[in-house]
């Protein structure tokens, strides 16, 4: 069973406008909508969409945390957030023609107190897996992640952004950094495949078993002890990238779940990833053929 921890919630607008952006005017949207992100909680709505037990925990305040905490149970998720003060933050991305913009508030200020209730909640559901995604709110170092990490015996994977994944000083099975965040976090050049391979293999020896580097439009690298790994995108039509990394680490803890190895893992992630990408916001896409979508993931070694 996986617990998901979001210390940093959002609710995620989405709005579209068929013109570009411009400044001083008013921008009148096609079309809005909103919906429970961050990334822990876009990774427990879709693994509980796949059938893998899954409790979402995390931070909540006001009315944005209201309306996530109420989402995910009309979802059917099972959760067991800690109420902090303050009010959960809410991210748009604007969908301007063929550009997208994204505008992440930072989150309510809160106290490191809440890293002892929080990790009481994930030790209550005796999870074989914890999954810490998104970034910290103000109030939080980097030690949160770590505190979860050497909190229990369970694995922990990360999802983070890179200035954060390079202080972290614990063990863990996984990390999920995408291109920008690995050239955050290892200082290399990740221009290229190769290269990203290169920098994710290095840095396993920061405390890292595997390490999933997702590169958009290329597909995504997942290195560890049973060697390199990657998978090309798939040919879509994109509509909105957000959550794509949410879904590509969703796919992968759901095929470990279900006992697959880590080329099956890795196919299975590219492919939840191209469905979520395919619409707009971080609601649950249609998985129900995900298998055959898989089937379609190209693999090779490097
Ligand atoms: N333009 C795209 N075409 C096809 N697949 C995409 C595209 N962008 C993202 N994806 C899929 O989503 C996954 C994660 O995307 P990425 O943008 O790297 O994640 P993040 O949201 O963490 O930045 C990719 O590995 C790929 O499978
Ligand atoms: O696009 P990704 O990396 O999969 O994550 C999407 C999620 O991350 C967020 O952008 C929040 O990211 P941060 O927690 O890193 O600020 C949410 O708004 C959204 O639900």
């Amino acid at each position: 069973m996986i617990v998901t921890v979001t210390y940093n919630p959002a609710v995620d607008q989405t709005i579209q406008f068929d013109e570009q952006m411009a400044p001083d005017r008013v921008m009148r949207a096609d079309s809005a909508q909103f919906d429970a992100g961050g990334k822990g909680i876009n990774a427990a709505q879709l693994l509980t969409a796949m059938d893998r037990p899954c409790v979402a925990t995390g931070l909540l305040g006001g009315f944005t945390g209201s309306f996530i905490r109420e989402t995910l149970q009309d979802d059917g998720v099972e959760t067991a957030f800690v109420d902090v003060d303050g009010t959960t933050r809410l991210n748009t991305t604007a969908i301007a023609a063929a550009e997208e913009y994204k505008l992440n508030q930072a989150g309510p200020t809160v106290d490191e107190s809440v890293v002892d209730a929080l990790l009481e909640q994930v030790r209550a559901q005796s999870p074989d897996r914890v999954l810490v995604g998104g970034s910290l709110p103000p109030g939080l170092s980097p030690d949160a992640i770590d505190r979860i990490a050497a909190g229990g015996d369970w694995e922990t994977i990360v999802d983070t952004g890179g200035d954060v994944l390079r202080e972290l000083d614990a063990q863990y099975a996984l990390c999920k950094p995408n291109r920008a965040e690995l050239g955050d976090a290892t200082g290399a050049d990740v221009s290229t495949v190769e290269g990203c391979a290169d920098a994710a293999d290095t840095f396993r020896e920061r405390g890292f078993d595997r390490v999933l580097a997702s590169l958009g439009a290329d597909g995504a690298v997942l290195v560890g002890d049973a060697g390199r790994l990657y998978a090309e995108a798939l040919d879509i039509d994109v509509v909105d990238t957000v959550g794509a990394g949410d879904a590509l680490l969703s796919g992968v803890l759901s095929a470990w779940e279900a006992g697959a190895d880590d080329e099956t893992a890795l196919r299975t992630g590219v492919a939840v990833s191209s469905q979520v990408v395919q619409r707009a916001g971080t609601a649950v896409p249609d998985l129900d053929d995900i298998d055959s979508v898989r089937d379609g993931v190209t693999v090779r070694r490097l």
